[in-house]
């Protein structure tokens, strides 16, 4: 076995024998000097695996690998790294749609990352098989894999961003509440829908089509009786400042008389003999676009530019794990004849083993780089917006890899709305954001309509979801056909105003949420962040998964059942409850039904001005701040990290001095780290 070491800035790239990395991330560093025993790490080849190994303390934490529906602590458990259709996944189901091969180790408050570039099914055993190890068993001849030095978590997701990527930046809408539905049509109902909410006050920025727009499910065309006028469609829904996001799958549908399937010939997936692969989707037969040929990205590409060129805003990128009926049917065929119910046939939902892709211009069995795939389809959607000349890309994908960041949201798939699941919905979106991807979010509503027991359609249930997602940067309701309508004009008042508070606060915040869109993709930092990411020396935070924290200052822990919950502050730092400015910090109960609390140090741009209990007048730690005509004065000087302000222009004089500010969009972020007594805008 061959072993390379090349490094740069904390981040080691070890090569073992000749790998074909699915993605090349183009990362380049000088040989190194040191060798794998310096990182206590073992490399060695077992039957037809590559493995490596690490020992595990017993006081050592593990996060990331993506979407784990597990807590988010990944020690004593074995992960499979296969992105895969998991219909109504349940707790501990593994693995799911969304498998990053990033992890974080935290030992005695120090963090270090591990990040394996092979895109096919290894295996993650953190101290399963052997209690005081760590075992990546991949299955390759060759590999590339990273070692990506602290030693906070937050220098190791910056070092990971180095490597594959720093996130897109979206426009400010995607931030708002979306609405979505498995189906709407038609279209003077889309319209009429949106009316009715925002006659309620209730603004929402985007509406998603999902596939029954279609003309038989065909990509790129319209179902001419639901939408008898596209253009206009678009146009009304523009006029009411609502953008359009149209569901794309990978399937073709392979039919002689739909030019696009005729003008991808050449550029679908194959067969290890050379056929095409014919599979079965939503169309019926359908063919996949090799994304992994440059020359299928380019025609891809080329199809979603003309696509958005009507007028469409964003583009969801369904079913890319890749997914594939063909061989579910054949087993529901024979399963559908004997007494029993398998709920579950996600393994069955992947392509055929004998499925090959040309990845720079070498032919390479499906099962080598399946997980990529999503990556290459996203990635060439991008480019589509490009060569549409977009500036505001909206991208949302159901599955992902490493590197998914630059170009994608990403949201946890068929979820199931049940009682049991909102904690899991919360672990889910944390685990994906401390996994390098901060554009997360959940179907508010909890996906599944009535099929299944366990499911709780009830209002108060589509309540919960609204308020665990306050902060999530993807704040967008959607249900299956058979499910209740989330749109909150159709629920009793007393559910319809709650949800509105829920609305109508998240776009307080969304000054705030965008701010943090710039550090994401900026730095690489997620929005929505565990506690321990923020106060990784204390401890009592590493096993808190019912709480979060929206960037460094706001911390929210949303209640998942009945009207109160304990709390956990750190104490390290001072907190303030936002609703009572009372300053509050280490375990403390709940005092209002959307617990929010700010963090010592901070403003924090809010929609009416900057963070705000009252309008335009802080009170913050007992310090009064009024903010008016440009100039911000505090009753008391106050110690203030930074302060960020909104919609304003000029120079920032922080106690008559000129400060360090940066101006992003309609975001003034300024740089302070002393006591203000005034700020001033000239
Ligand atoms: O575009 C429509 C929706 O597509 C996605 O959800 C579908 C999911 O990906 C499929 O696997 C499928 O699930 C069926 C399952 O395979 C089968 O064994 C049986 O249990 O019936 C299931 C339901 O038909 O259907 C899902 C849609 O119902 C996507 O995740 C959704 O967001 C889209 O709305």
């Amino acid at each position: 076995m061959r072993i390379e070491i090349e490094e740069r800035d904390g981040i080691y790239k070890v090569k073992v024998n000749d790998p074909l990395p699915p993605v090349d991330f183009g990362f380049k560093g000088v040989k190194s000097s040191k060798s794998l025993s310096d990182f206590s790490l073992n490399v060695y080849e077992e039957k037809d695996y590559i493995v490596i190994e690490k020992p595990l303390d017993l006081r050592e934490h593990v996060f990331g690998l993506g979407e784990k529906a597990v807590e988010l602590d990944r020690r004593r458990k074995r992960y499979i790294m296969w992105n895969l259709d998991h219909y109504a996944y349940q707790k501990f189901q593994d693995p799911l749609y969304i498998n990053i091969p990033f992890m974080i180790t935290l030992l005695h408050g120090k963090a270090m990352g591990y990040f394996i570039n092979s895109a096919s099914k290894l295996i993650f055993d953190i101290g399963f098989e052997d209690y005081d190890k760590i075992k990546i068993k991949v299955p390759e001849n060759g590999l590339e894999f990273y070692i990506l030095e602290g030693p906070s978590i937050e220098e190791v997701i910056e070092r990971y961003v180095e490597v594959t990527g720093k996130p897109f930046l979206p426009p400010e809408w995607a931030f708002g509440y979306m609405i979505s539905r498995y189906s709407y049509y038609p279209q003077d109902k889309i319209v009429e829908l949106v009316d009715l909410l925002q006659k309620e006050g209730i603004k929402v920025t985007g509406v998603f089509l999902d596939i029954d727009y279609m003309d038989s499910f065909k990509l790129f065309t319209w179902n001419k009786d639901r939408f008898y006028d596209p253009k206009k469609f678009i146009d009304e829904l523009h006029s009411r400042g609502v953008k359009i996001i149209t569901i794309v799958d990978h399937g073709v549908r392979a039919d002689q008389n739909y030019k696009i399937f005729l003008s991808g010939l050449g550029k679908y997936c194959e067969t290890d003999k050379g056929d095409l692969f014919v599979g079965k989707l939503w169309a019926g037969n359908c063919v996949y676009p090799d994304f992994f040929r440059e020359e299928t990205r380019e025609w891809w590409s080329n199809l979603i530019a003309e696509w958005l060129s009507q007028g469409i805003d964003g583009i969801w990128l369904d079913m890319n794990e890749p997914t594939d009926f063909s061989m579910e049917y054949c087993i529901n065929d024979v399963l559908g004849k004997l007494p029993i119910n398998l709920k579950n046939l996600a393994e069955y939902k992947a392509f055929p083993d004998n499925v090959v892709h040309k990845l720079k211009d070498k032919v390479v069995p499906h099962s080598k780089v399946r997980n990529a795939y999503p990556y290459y389809e996203a990635e060439a959607t991008f480019k589509g917006f490009e060569k549409a000349g977009r500036k505001d890309v909206f991208i949302l994908s159901r599955s992902g890899y490493s590197g998914i960041q630059k170009y994608a949201f990403v949201w946890t798939g068929d979820s199931t709305p049940s009682w049991d699941q909102l904690k899991l919905q919360l672990q889910l979106v944390l685990g994906l954001s401390i996994s390098g991807i901060p554009y997360v979010g959940i179907d508010i509503g909890g996906f599944l309509g009535r099929d299944l027991k366990e499911i709780d359609n009830s209002p108060e249930m589509l309540l919960k979801q609204f308020q665990i997602s306050l902060f999530f940067p993807l704040f967008r309701t959607h249900k299956a056909k058979d499910g209740i309508d989330t749109e909150p004009i159709f629920l009793p008042s007393f559910y319809k105003e709650k949800i509105k508070e829920v609305i109508n606060l998240r776009y307080k915040f969304l000054p705030y949420l965008y701010m943090l869109a710039v550090e994401a993709h900026e730095k690489g930092h997620p929005i929505v962040r565990p506690l321990f990411y923020e106060f990784q020396q204390d401890e009592d935070t590493y096993s808190i998964d019912d709480e979060y924290i929206a960037g460094k200052y706001l911390l929210y822990a949303p209640i998942l059942q009945g009207e109160k919950r304990k709390v956990y502050l750190p104490i390290k730092v001072q907190w303030a409850d936002f609703w009572n400015g009372e300053e509050v910090r280490g375990w403390v109960d709940s005092k209002h039904e959307l617990p929010i609390y700010v963090r010592r140090g901070s403003i924090i741009p809010l929609s009416d001005g900057l963070l705000v209990y009252g309008d335009g007048r802080v009170v913050y730690n007992g310090v009064v701040i009024q903010s008016e005509g440009g100039i911000i004065t505090f009753s008391k000087p106050l110690y203030l990290e930074s302060l960020s302000l909104y919609s304003l222009q000029g120079k920032v004089l922080v106690n008559g001095k000129e400060a360090n500010y940066k101006i992003n969009g309609k975001i003034v972020m300024v740089d302070i780290r002393s006591e203000v007594r005034e700020v001033k805008v000239v």
